[in-house]
């Protein structure tokens, strides 16, 4: 099996909003995140997974190839109950191959609000959903691979808020906070997030 125990891991990301997360949880373990921004010439992954699992190995798997390094990777999304799941595994291009966050986000609420056209009550909870991450750790040393799951369930609200965490976190609605989960601190989003959830399985993975 392999440690975490080196003072670098290697996220197979381009996202930013993940970099800001994975660098702030591994900087209390003393630990420094590179990410695809410090690998620039490295190939392309194409999501092409039925599963957030699938495509979490094929980024940690290219990446780690490529590098000849261990490497993590995640692949997560949101999971909407009155779109059957959607945009699910599709959730970064949902509005498009380049869409951008503004563009999907418009495209959630423009679709959830046209179901709700024609029904009687109108409220902003528009629908329960959840918030899905899969992580992978690869060694191309091995071949060996330790994977995590983690989920967060919420609402998708009309009543978009906050400036924080990225993609669809304005419009996730948490209850028990009376807050979107972009209006969370850092510390407050990894303690209840799905990438929060997930990262934690993998250390308690790696430490057994
Ligand atoms: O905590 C989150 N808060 C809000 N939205 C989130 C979160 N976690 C995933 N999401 C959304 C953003 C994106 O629409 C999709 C991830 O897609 P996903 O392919 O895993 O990531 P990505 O393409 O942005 O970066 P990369 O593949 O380089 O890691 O789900
Ligand atoms: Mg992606």
């Amino acid at each position: 099996m392999f440690q975490l125990d080196s003072s670098i891991v290697i996220v197979a990301t381009k996202n930013k909003g993940k970099v800001r997360e994975f660098s702030h949880a591994f900087a209390a373990l003393g630990i420094e995140v590179k990410s695809m921004y410090d690998y620039p010439d490295l190939p392309d992954v194409v999501e092409d997974g039925e599963t957030f699992a699938a495509n979490a190995f094929k980024k940690a798997k290219t990446v780690g190839d490529a590098l000849h390094l261990p490497v993590l990777a995640d692949d997560s999304g949101l999971c909407v109950d009155r779109l059957d799941g959607a945009p699910g595994v599709y959730s970064a291009r949902y509005a498009g191959e380049d869409a951008s966050d503004a563009d999907n986000n418009e495209k959630l609420l423009s679709t959830l609000l046209s179901l709700q056209l024609g029904e009687d009550t109108e409220q902003p909870l528009l629908s329960p959903a959840r918030f899905v991450c899969a992580l992978v750790l690869y060694d191309p040393s091995t071949g060996n691979k330790v994977e995590s799951f983690g989920s967060v369930e919420g609402f998708i609200t009309s009543e978009g808020a906050g400036q924080g965490g990225f993609g669809y976190d304005p419009l996730f609605y948490l209850p028990e906070y009376d807050k979107t989960m972009a209006e969370l601190s850092l510390d407050e989003k990894q303690a209840i997030s799905h990438r929060g959830a997930a990262l934690r399985e993998l250390m308690a993975k790696l430490k057994s």
